[in-house]
């Protein structure tokens, strides 16, 4: 996946400008960045969804396109309808069998293959109910199985991890690492928080204010660093093993972050 010189902007606003970037099969590139500063939009330029407003971009060869069956897509949740006639293990399906409706293959492989999906995003014992009748967090993991089900070379995710416990995050974010490291796939993923996913990033893309940094975790996520990408005053700290973005306006802490700052700066204080 390349773009040369790609630039975004909606009328007068820049989302980004001349980003040249390749995500090679294989690689975990993180997309991090404060609310509104295009990280959606980022990933529908990617699904042919948006058109660069200059530059160019290339999935695999080509350029991008609408329903291109080599991405796979786990879109922002949004829940289905109670009364939505799928069970969890025919929404899997629908990614494994390159059909939309899942007339092609059938039969044992098709069943055992969905089981595994099933298993992996720690589904199973939810396999038969209507989507609609399960949690958020469980259908968000329905939506993993299906976008990696056909092993895609390029795998797009926008903030996957929102509405799953720690645990689930685990597995989810080790998920997708396999499906770079062991399938080959080249990962783009949206995210607030980056310490769920950070064993597995390779780099970094990070949006402000018109402007992006890009390059590994270690060059990225440093306080000058973001700091000059910001253009005001913020701090990385390291703590705990995790990295915690202080000051900047996308500033996200989660308890555990909090309790850990906190007993620093309790440590610090006394
Ligand atoms: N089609 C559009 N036309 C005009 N402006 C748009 C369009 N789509 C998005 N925007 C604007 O572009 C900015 C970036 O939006 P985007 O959804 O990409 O941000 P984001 O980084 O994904 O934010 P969040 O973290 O809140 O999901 C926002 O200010 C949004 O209002």
């Amino acid at each position: 996946m390349t773009l040369k010189r790609a630039t975004l902007a909606y009328g007068p606003r820049t989302l980004w400008e001349d980003l040249n970037l390749t995500v090679a099969p294989g690689e975990f590139l993180a997309v991090l960045g404060a609310n509104g500063s295009g990280k959606t939009s980022f990933l529908k330029t990617l699904l042919g969804m948006t058109q660069l407003s200059s530059g160019t971009l290339m999935l695999d060869g080509a350029p991008a396109r609408r329903g291109n069956r080599t991405v796979g897509y786990v879109p922002q949740q949004k829940n289905f309808a109670p009364d939505t006639p799928l069970r969890a293990r025919d929404l899997v399906g629908l990614g494994v069998d390159g059909d939309k409706w899942g007339f092609r293959l059938r039969g044992r492989s098709y069943r055992a293959r969905v089981d595994e999906l099933l298993e992996q995003v720690g589904a199973t014992s939810y396999g038969n109910i209507p989507v609609g009748m399960l949690s958020g967090g469980e259908q968000q993991r329905l939506r993993i199985a299906q976008a990696v089900a056909a092993n895609p070379k390029i795998l797009l995710c926008d903030e996957p991890l929102l509405s799953l416990d720690l645990n689930h995050q685990k597995e989810v974010s080790a998920l997708v690492g396999r499906q770079a490291k062991d399938h080959g796939a080249a990962v783009v993923f949206v995210t607030h928080e980056i310490n769920p996913i950070l064993e597995h990033v390779d780099r970094v893309l990070y949006l402000a204010g018109g402007k992006f940094t890009l390059g590994t975790p270690q060059e990225v996520m440093r306080s000058e660093v973001l700091s000059e990408l910001y253009g005001t005053r913020v701090e990385v700290l390291a703590l705990d093993g995790r990295l915690v973005v202080v000051g900047g306006p996308d500033t996200v802490l989660d308890g555990h972050a909090l309790d850990t700052l906190g007993s620093v700066t309790e440590r610090e204080l006394s």
